[in-house]
């Protein structure tokens, strides 16, 4: 007798214009499995699934549910086939409870139960080990804990096919441990579950199968257990690759900005920044470590003006020229005096991105959250576009397509891109590889290197420590907004560094 799959597609091809994005996939998903969904960006991941999760409609080719073909028009279509789908961007609204995002649009007509709803998600909260509080307002949630309120809300539809849409890429390591936890119990619920994820060692972690597309075509499925991340990132590229990140010695490192008894506050008046001092020196690479939230995007912006200083100074070395005091600058100032910030936010296109604009167009401006200001790149913005679309292979059609429909690790190399290519003496980057496929982020870890032997300070706040220790030259720890310390990245090992950004010194107490 022929298995019936959970889910079973069908020689899908999607198109978007000239893009097949999708081109005549077969793939089968079966109930209690986990499958990761492998491919470069722009492969078309997340195409594929959107039309599982009704929000496109194949072009040619069909969907089949437990064996019976479905016709997957909208989400809700999705959902009365047992199909939902946790996008990376998460559509909450703030001012509701948990319970009642859950319940949200469910309950049309009829009565709203509150008591029977939160009684609802407590039992599932139960049953998977969620820990989430019903009557929590998402506005005063983590991240981490909005993606559980998604995870839950498609579960409480009855999806049996669940669709994860790189959900690990904003998580802590130890959020990102407790989601697996979960889902390996869904799994063995008999849930069917889709992992989108450019991580390899997730991939390697919590898959059984891996499926590789490339170019939007099916190359095929690999069982887990039978592969490695060399061989699934030669599939990937298609063709042999080497993972390997050159790190020369600095030349003539000398000190480019001297930060000292840096310290901010919050709008609430929380310190963010407590007395931070350091040197970033030309022709290095100076990492900055820490768990989320310990100060480093704060550091950044007030490096770039965007950030009000409590206290301290920041002192620019130009070549040829004296200090120059940078707090009190407007970040156009900042900016002019070739510091380039490229900072890669949780919501890419909310930063730095106008998405309605092509890549020339995004060459020319430099708009910033706070509205402090649009900078006019002088240079060609056009010549500008081609070059980054060249060096970093952005899929697009042309360079004025809009941004907004480029895939998302697409998006991200446009920003990267753009301000590399501005000619700064000092770069910092935070984040710069997140949802970045891994052939690319070795890409602008070589990049970032290439900037390093021209003589610029670069700046790299990064989440991965291996990538940290192999792709810099020193490591500033922070933890809690202080500097715990400052290590030799050819000498320090990673347990060190891991020590040190929960405990300032790394040292109290051991
Ligand atoms: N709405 C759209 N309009 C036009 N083109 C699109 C649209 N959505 C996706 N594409 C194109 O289809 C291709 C596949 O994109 P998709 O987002 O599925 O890739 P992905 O594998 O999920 O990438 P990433 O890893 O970067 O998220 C890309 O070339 C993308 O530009």
């Amino acid at each position: 007798m022929e298995t019936v799959h959970a889910i079973e597609f069908r020689h899908i091809t999607k198109r978007f214009g000239k893009v097949v994005a999708n081109d005549g996939i077969d793939l089968t998903l079966d109930r209690g499995e986990i499958l990761a969904l492998l491919g470069e960006n722009g492969s078309g991941k997340t195409t594929l699934m959107n039309m599982l999760s009704g929000i496109y409609f194949p072009d040619e080719g069909e969907i089949l549910v437990g064996g019976k073909p479905a016709a997957i028009r909208s989400p809700k279509d999705a959902y009365a086939n047992g199909i939902g789908m946790i996008h990376q961007h998460y559509k909450l609204v703030d001012v509701f409870t948990a319970a009642e995002n859950i319940a949200l649009g469910l309950h049309d007509g009829g009565r709203l139960d509150r008591r029977e709803i939160a009684a609802r998600v407590q039992a599932i909260s139960d049953k998977y080990g969620f820990g989430i509080d019903p009557n929590k307002k998402v506005y005063d949630m983590s991240v981490s804990e909005k993606q559980t309120v998604e995870i839950v809300k498609v579960l409480y539809r009855g999806a049996d096919v669940l669709i994860l849409d790189e959900p690990t890429a904003v998580l802590t390591p130890q959020e990102t441990e407790r989601l697996f936890a979960i889902l390996r119990t869904m799994k063995a619920d008999g849930k069917a579950i889709v992992i989108i994820t450019h991580k390899l060692h997730e991939v390697m972690a919590i898959s059984d199968r891996v499926a590789v597309l490339r170019k939007g075509q099916y190359i095929g499925a690999v069982n887990t257990a039978e592969t490695d991340p060399q061989a699934l990132t030669d599939m990937m590229v298609g063709h042999a690759v080497t993972l390997n990140i050159d790190r020369p010695d600095p030349v003539d490192p000398k000190p480019r900005l001297t930060v000292e008894g840096l310290t901010v506050l919050d709008a609430e008046g929380v310190k963010k920044l407590d007395g931070v001092g350091f040197t970033a020196l030309g022709g290095e690479i100076l990492g900055i470590a820490g768990i989320a939230g310990s100060g480093q995007r704060e550091l950044l912006e007030s490096i770039a003006g965007l950030y009000p200083i409590a206290a301290g100074s920041i002192r620019y070395t130009p070549d040829g020229a004296g200090p120059q005091e940078l707090v009190g600058k407007t970040p156009m100032q900042i900016k002019q005096a070739g510091v380039a910030m490229a900072f890669v936010p949780e919501d890419r296109l909310g930063m730095g991105l106008v998405g309605g604009m092509g890549m020339t167009g995004n060459m020319m401006l430099r708009s910033w959250r706070r509205g402090k200001g649009v900078f006019v790149d002088r240079k060609d913005p056009n010549a500008l576009a081609l070059k980054v679309k060249e060096s970093l292979e952005v899929v697009t059609p042309s360079v004025d397509f809009p941004v907004r429909r480029l895939s998302g690790g697409n998006v991200q190399k446009v920003l990267v891109g753009r301000e590399i290519a501005s000619s700064p003496t000092v770069l910092m980057s935070a984040y710069a590889v997140r949802g970045l496929d891994i052939n690319t982020s070795y890409t602008i870890y070589n990049l970032m290197t290439e900037q390093k032997k021209k003589g610029v300070a670069v700046i790299f706040v990064g989440e991965d420590l291996d990538v940290l220790l192999e792709l810099c030259d020193r490591i500033l720890v922070l933890c809690g907004g202080k500097v715990s310390g400052v290590v030799d990245a050819r000498t320090a090992t990673k347990e060190q560094v891991g020590l040190m950004m929960t405990r300032v010194g790394g040292k109290e107490g051991a």
